[in-house]
C-alpha cells in the first residue's frame, strides 16, 4: 500500500505529455505508436498529435486491481507493430517495471517512453519526464474527482 499520493491534474498531464513529445521528436520519425492500455491511451493520444503520428496500435496488460499488484496478463497483443521496429511504446508510468518488461519482450525493437517513473521501473524505460518516489501512488486525472471539503475552522465542529 502507498504511504502517500501525488495528484496529477489534466493540465499537468498535458504539459508532461508535451514535454515527452519534445524529447521524442529527435528520436523519430516513428512508424507508429503502441499505447499500453489503459493508462497509456491518453498520453499516447497527446503525443501522437504532437509528433504527427496517425498509426496507433494497443497492447493490453492487466497487472493491478485497485492498488494491489497481481500476476500480469496480456489481454491483447500489438500485432500491427511486429517486433516493434520503428514503433514507439507509450505508457503513463513505470512502477515495479513488470508491465514494461512484458511489453518490451513482445516488442524488442521499439522505444519505450512514459511520463512518470518510480526507481524500480526506471531501468525499464528508455525515456520519462518526472521521477516519483517508490512509495508514492500517482493519482491520474481519470482516477479522481473534485470533492467538497468543509472549511478548516469547522473541522471537528459538529454543531456548525
Ligand atoms: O511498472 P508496473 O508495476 O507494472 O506498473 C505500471 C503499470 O500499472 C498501471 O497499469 P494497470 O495495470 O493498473 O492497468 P491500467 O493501465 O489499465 O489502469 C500503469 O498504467 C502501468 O501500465
Ligand atoms: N494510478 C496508478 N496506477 C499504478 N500502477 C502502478 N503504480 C501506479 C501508480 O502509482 N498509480
Ligand atoms: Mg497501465
Amino acid at each position: 500500500m502507498a504511504t502517500n499520493y501525488a495528484t496529477v491534474t489534466w493540465d499537468q498531464l498535458h504539459r508532461d505529455a508535451r514535454q515527452l513529445a519534445e524529447i521524442l521528436i529527435p528520436r523519430g520519425p516513428f512508424r507508429g505508436i503502441v499505447a499500453v492500455t489503459r493508462g497509456g491511451l491518453i498520453p499516447a493520444a497527446i503525443i501522437a498529435r504532437e509528433i504527427d503520428c496517425r498509426l496507433i496500435e494497443t497492447i493490453s496488460v492487466v497487472t493491478y486491481d485497485e492498488e494491489e499488484q497481481g500476476l500480469p496478463t496480456v489481454l491483447k497483443s500489438p500485432v500491427a507493430a511486429g517486433d516493434g521496429e520503428g514503433f514507439l511504446i507509450i505508457d503513463d508510468l513505470v512502477d515495479s517495471g513488470v508491465t514494461a518488461q512484458i511489453v518490451r519482450q513482445l516488442l524488442p525493437k521499439a522505444l519505450f517512453a512514459c511520463l512518470y517513473a518510480k526507481p524500480s521501473g526506471k531501468p525499464l524505460t528508455d525515456l520519462f519526464v518526472v521521477e516519483v518516489p517508490q512509495e508514492t501512488w500517482v493519482l491520474f486525472p481519470w482516477d479522481t474527482a473534485p470533492l467538497f471539503i468543509p472549511p478548516l475552522a469547522r473541522k471537528g465542529n459538529t454543531t456548525g
